[in-house]
């Protein structure tokens, strides 16, 4: 299992949004999360990258209790894909990728060539010293997902990826992440709101309704 929450809570103030969940998703699996606004789905993924912190349960990501982890041990397992992108703006398509591995203390031409082999795959070759503003939101979402695969992470977890894209770019979107899920064997979980986009990408999916997570 590369993510399990075992009796999962969570409220803020009076407000509970997560009431004893049970999740599971399977190493290398592919699943969606969807559910009404405000219904959690954007708390769950803040508590698996601990953004904020559980009030009681177990999290496990790849085996391990998350709390037993340094944050950027934690961060290292996973790659993050937001709605809004979260590119620097005053860097090229290229540099945002690269500044992903930094951090990793790799050799920096190792960290170049697999950024260069990312945005090629995601179709970006000839966009790699655009900066954000020059790209569309489709190309902007393409560059946020190459650089949540270059470290190889275990797992990727989209916060609405497809949320400021339209219905085709969106589907685009989804079927690329499904690509990479399969090519580069990393588990996916993402949020989406759209009942139509799951059922056209027709793949497994949970759903969260009042205060717990159920499989469809
Ligand atoms: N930091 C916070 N403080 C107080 N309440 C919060 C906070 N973050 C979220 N909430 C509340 O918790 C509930 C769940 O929010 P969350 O963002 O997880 O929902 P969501 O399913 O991702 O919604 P959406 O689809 O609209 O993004 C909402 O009622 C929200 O108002």
């Amino acid at each position: 299992m590369v993510i399990v929450l075992n009796r999962v809570s969570k409220s803020y103030g009076d407000r509970k949004v997560l009431q004893d969940v049970q999740f599971q998703l399977q190493s290398n699996e592919f699943a969606f999360l969807k559910g009404k606004s405000g219904s959690g789905k954007s708390t769950l993924i803040k508590l698996l990258y601990r953004e904020i912190e559980r009030d009681s349960g177990d999290i496990l990501i790849d085996g391990q209790e998350i709390g037993q982890m340094k944050k950027y041990e934690l961060r290292r397992k996973m790659g993050v894909v937001f709605q809004s992108f979260e590119l620097l703006e005053r860097k090229t398509v290229l540099e945002n990728v690269m500044l992903a591995g930094k951090i990793l203390g790799k050799p920096q031409k190792e960290i170049d060539n697999e950024a260069v082999r990312l945005l090629t795959r995601v179709g970006l070759a000839d966009h790699l010293h655009h900066f954000p503003k020059q790209l569309s939101g489709g190309q902007q979402q393409r560059t946020a997902v190459a650089r949540a695969l270059l470290n190889k992470p275990k797992l990727i977890l989209a916060d609405e990826p497809t949320g400021n894209l339209d219905r085709e770019t969106s589907l685009e979107i989804l079927t690329l992440l499904k690509e990479l899920h399969e090519e580069e064997g990393v588990s996916m979980l993402v949020i989406t709101h759209s009942e139509q986009l799951i059922q056209q990408m027709n793949e497994k999916s949970w759903v969260i309704e009042g205060g717990k997570v159920y499989e469809l």
